[in-house]
């Protein structure tokens, strides 16, 4: 028998009172042992999902699964879910030891196994030594290590982490982006994580939800969805982009700026309405008259490993160009790109339409992904 997805979502929408819908009819299936990431901007839903994983909210419609069965009335404390919240929820006036084996000792196991499995515990998350350290003597750092220690002692089959590397500065919150993922692999526990960060989302995830609204706009991986975002939500949300309304001539010849490029067979319709994303960093900086478009530079910024920089076409269209070479703000310069970095968006596409005209293309231009 095929193994069942560990939480399935059908047609579930969350509403309060007579307020439009916070969540509709979302439907999505988590596989057990991959890192998922919930992204999106603030109040698209996010949390409400979490919560409903965790028990401690209920559909207004549609069905939650676990492991094949309808748990949308089961308590949170009969499902197997831990969460980690963004300020980490730890307990002031207990120490490390004791906020770890605070779940524990609800459940009532006995002392020698309460002891084996926070020593466990700790040296999964390398704090080891740290057990009788009161809470307000350790770090961001070690907080979030702490409280990832007191989410998994209890075995769950899932964690979700809700924006849990928010409060961290800069350098710490990468540091912990790796930590998190290495954890994940080891345990090999279902991650769902919540962030609002797209690196953040892109760095770690096996499987990104794109959330818009209340929906999800996009499902696939790091790579699915920064090459091939499904509309200009995505496509902005997503790395930065160069988005363009264009037209269709034939399969291989897309019309903007007043001009025709070839690009790749995208399944679409002659003089259909488009939009083309050219990410910045598959633009290269050409001689004036050698590239397929000739720019004026506005602005170079540097950002250590490229330069970043501004430029517009003669019909005032804005090109952001990622480039190792200098652009000097003033100057006229050509820009090339190859067909395959011409992603075309069509409007109004939903996401299994567009899987449909990808996966069709695919099939002759399987070089694509
Ligand atoms: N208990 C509640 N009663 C009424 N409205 C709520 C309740 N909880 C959440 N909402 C609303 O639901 C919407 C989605 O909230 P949610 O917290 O899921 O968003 P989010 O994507 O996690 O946002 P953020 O990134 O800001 O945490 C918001 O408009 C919020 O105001």
């Amino acid at each position: 028998m095929e193994e069942q997805p560990i939480i399935r979502f059908e047609n579930v929408t969350k509403r309060y009172d007579n307020d439009p819908p916070v969540l509709s009819n979302v439907s999505f299936t988590i596989e057990k042992g991959k890192f998922y990431t919930l992204l999106g901007p603030s109040g698209c839903g996010k949390t409400t999902i979490l919560r409903m994983i965790a028990g401690f909210a209920e559909p207004t419609e549609g069905s939650i699964y676990m492991n094949g069965k309808l748990i949308n009335r089961v308590p949170a404390n009969e499902r197997q879910v831990n969460t980690v919240f963004q300020d980490y929820a730890l307990f002031p006036h207990l120490n490390v030891y004791e906020n770890i084996a605070f779940g524990l000792r609800i459940k009532k196991m006995n002392k020698r196994d309460i002891d084996t499995k926070v020593k466990q515990a700790l040296s999964f998350v390398n704090l080891e030594g740290y057990e009788q350290r009161s809470i307000s003597e350790m770090s961001g750092g070690q907080r979030q290590r702490v409280a990832i220690a007191r989410a998994i002692v209890n075995e769950p089959e899932v964690l979700l982490l809700d924006e849990p590397l928010s409060a961290l500065d800069l350098k710490l919150r990468t540091e912990m982006q790796y930590v998190l993922r290495e954890m994940q692999q080891r345990l090999g526990i279902t991650f769902i994580f919540v962030t609002h960060d797209q690196e953040e989302a892109l760095a770690m995830s096996d499987e990104i939800f794109v959330m818009n609204r209340g929906k999800i706009e996009q499902s696939g991986t790091p790579n699915d969805i920064y090459d091939e975002p499904i509309n200009r939500f995505v496509a902005d949300f997503i790395g930065e982009s160069n988005i363009v309304p264009a037209k269709m001539v034939s399969d291989y010849l897309v019309e903007f700026n007043g001009r025709q490029f070839e690009c790749v067979d995208a399944g679409l319709r002659p003089n259909e309405e488009v939009e083309i994303v050219i990410r910045p960093e598959d633009l290269q900086i050409t001689g004036v008259d050698e590239g397929k478009l000739r720019v004026k530079v506005d602005t170079q910024l540097f950002r250590g490993v490229h330069y970043e920089i501004s430029c517009y076409d003669e019909s005032g269209h804005e090109w952001l160009v990622h480039s190792t070479r200098r652009a000097d703000p003033g100057s006229e310069i050509g820009l090339y790109f190859d067909p395959e970095a011409i992603h075309v968006m069509r409007f109004g596409e939903t996401e299994e339409e567009f899987d449909r005209r990808l996966e069709a293309y695919e099939e002759v231009q399987p070089h694509v992904r």
